[in-house]
This record gives structure tokens, C-alpha cells and sequence, in this order.
């Protein structure tokens, strides 16, 4: 279980977060959405150790992980997926797999995990993940990589961008597999409505701050009728 108690992080002249406190709970996946700008992208890089809040406390399963590095945090089974996958330069398919899961994996391992995105593993595993990989892509071997290591906590970030219809589909079965197999948590970055609906948790992040919260049952119509703070919220960006 992971739970964030009043994170706030200041860039010169501007507060990017300001008390977010949420708990995403073992066996759930909750997902985060809310207008451009609004500082989820932020939230998982301080979930992921990328940056490093002001104040406010972050614990997985109950342990104080601030003073984690990246990598540490990755040990303790913290997993996650860029909103804008990193171009390896020299690495392929296979070496970004076997980094994430610390250890070699056979054909079948590798072709189990990267045709839960729709790719065949036999074309892509000597690839290498730079420049002739397009896009979507980098981002479903991504997504590839966080399935693979049956984390304690995976974050995805987006996962539907640059995503093409088919991919999206397949996308929200494996999402439904991956919380009813893992006993670990799911946090997922959105604004997708299909996305939304495999949430046992809503959470709108709009101004650094958590402006609504509560079960996909509350909040769904909430945000659908256009009611969260008053306005339409833009959920259906993107053509997935
Ligand atoms: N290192 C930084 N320095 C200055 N401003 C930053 C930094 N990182 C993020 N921001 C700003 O903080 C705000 C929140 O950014 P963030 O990427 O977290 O938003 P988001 O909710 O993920 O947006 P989107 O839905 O567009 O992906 C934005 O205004 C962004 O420009």
C-alpha cells in the first residue's frame, strides 16, 4: 500500500504541489486525473524518487521511503512508466526487459510479457530502443517493462498516449488481469473515461492540490456531468 500524507514541492516561484495526501490501497488501482498542468505527472516523479518533495511524508507498506534513491525505490517494488518513454541508446528489447525484472528471461518469458501489449516478441527482442522504434512502440515496451516485474506499486503515466485504438482495448484488459492477479497497487495517470472505469479510486488533481476524491461510483457521474469544480474536466483528450 502506498500513501502520500501532505506532499508539497516548490520550484522557484512556483508551488507545483501543495498537500496532496492520498493512499492507494493493496490489490486497488486508483487512478489520477484532472486538467493539463494540474501536477500528476509531478506526483509520480516524487512517487518514483525522480524529485524529491519539500515536505510531507511517502510511505510503501508502511516504511518511510523520502530519503529512497530511484533505484532503491525500484528494489523496494516501486515500478513505473513514463508519460514520454527514455530512447536507450545501445540497449534492446531484451536488455530493458531483463533490467527491469533483474534477471535473464527465456523467449517464452519475454514473448508472455511484451504480447500483453501486442507486440511479438520474436520481432522486437534484438531491437534496439532508439531510433527505429516508433513511439507507441517505446511506450507499449514500456508498459511492457512494469507488467513484467509484478511490482508492489506500478505507476503508468499516461499509458494511452500515442496508444493506437486496438493497443488502447488490449490495454484495458491487461490493466483488468494485472489488479485482479497482483496483490500490490496500481496507480494510473489518466483522461481517458475507459481508464476511469477499471478504477476502484478516482482522484482529480487540479492546482497542485487533490480537488475531489472517492470511489469510481461517486465520481464518475460527477465528472461526467461536468460537476468536479464547476466545470467540464477534459477527460477525453487523445483518440484512443
Ligand atoms: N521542474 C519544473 N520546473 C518548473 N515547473 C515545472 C517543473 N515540473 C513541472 N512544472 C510545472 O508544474 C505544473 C504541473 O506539471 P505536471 O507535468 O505535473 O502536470 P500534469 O498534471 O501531469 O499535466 P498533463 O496532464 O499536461 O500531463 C505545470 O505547470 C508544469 O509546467
Amino acid at each position: 500500500m502506498l500513501v502520500l500524507k501532505d506532499i508539497c514541492w516548490r520550484v522557484p516561484e512556483k508551488e507545483i504541489l501543495d498537500s496532496v495526501s492520498l493512499t492507494v490501497p493493496d490489490g486497488k488501482c486508483v487512478v489520477v486525473t484532472g486538467p493539463n498542468g494540474g501536477g500528476k505527472t509531478s506526483l509520480a516523479k516524487i512517487i518514483a524518487g525522480i524529485e524529491q518533495p519539500d515536505s510531507g511524508k511517502l510511505l510503501l507498506d508502511g516504511r518511510i521511503i523520502n530519503r529512497m534513491s530511484v533505484t532503491e525505490r525500484a528494489r523496494n517494488g516501486i515500478a513505473y512508466a513514463f508519460q514520454q518513454p527514455v530512447r536507450f541508446k545501445g540497449l534492446t528489447v531484451r536488455d530493458l526487459m531483463e533490467l527491469a525484472v533483474g534477471e535473464a528471461m527465456d523467449e517464452d518469458a519475454l514473448c508472455d510479457s511484451l504480447s500483453q501489449v501486442g507486440l511479438c516478441a520474436r520481432e522486437y527482442i534484438d531491437r534496439e530502443v532508439s531510433g527505429s522504434l516508433s513511439g507507441g512502440e517505446i511506450k507499449r515496451i514500456e508498459i511492457a517493462t512494469v507488467l513484467a516485474r509484478r511490482a508492489r506499486l506500478s505507476v503508468f503515466d499516461e499509458p494511452e498516449a500515442g496508444i493506437d485504438l486496438w493497443s488502447f482495448n488490449n490495454l484495458i484488459d491487461v490493466f483488468r488481469k494485472l489488479r485482479s492477479e497482483v496483490d500490490g497497487s496500481i496507480l494510473v495517470i489518466s483522461h481517458q473515461r475507459r481508464i476511469l472505469e477499471i478504477a476502484d479510486e478516482i482522484v482529480i488533481i487540479s492546482g497542485g492540490r487533490v480537488s475531489a476524491q472517492g470511489s469510481r461510483e461517486e465520481m464518475l457521474p460527477r465528472l461526467f456531468d461536468g460537476q468536479t469544480q464547476g466545470r467540464p474536466c477534459p477527460l477525453e483528450r487523445g483518440g484512443a
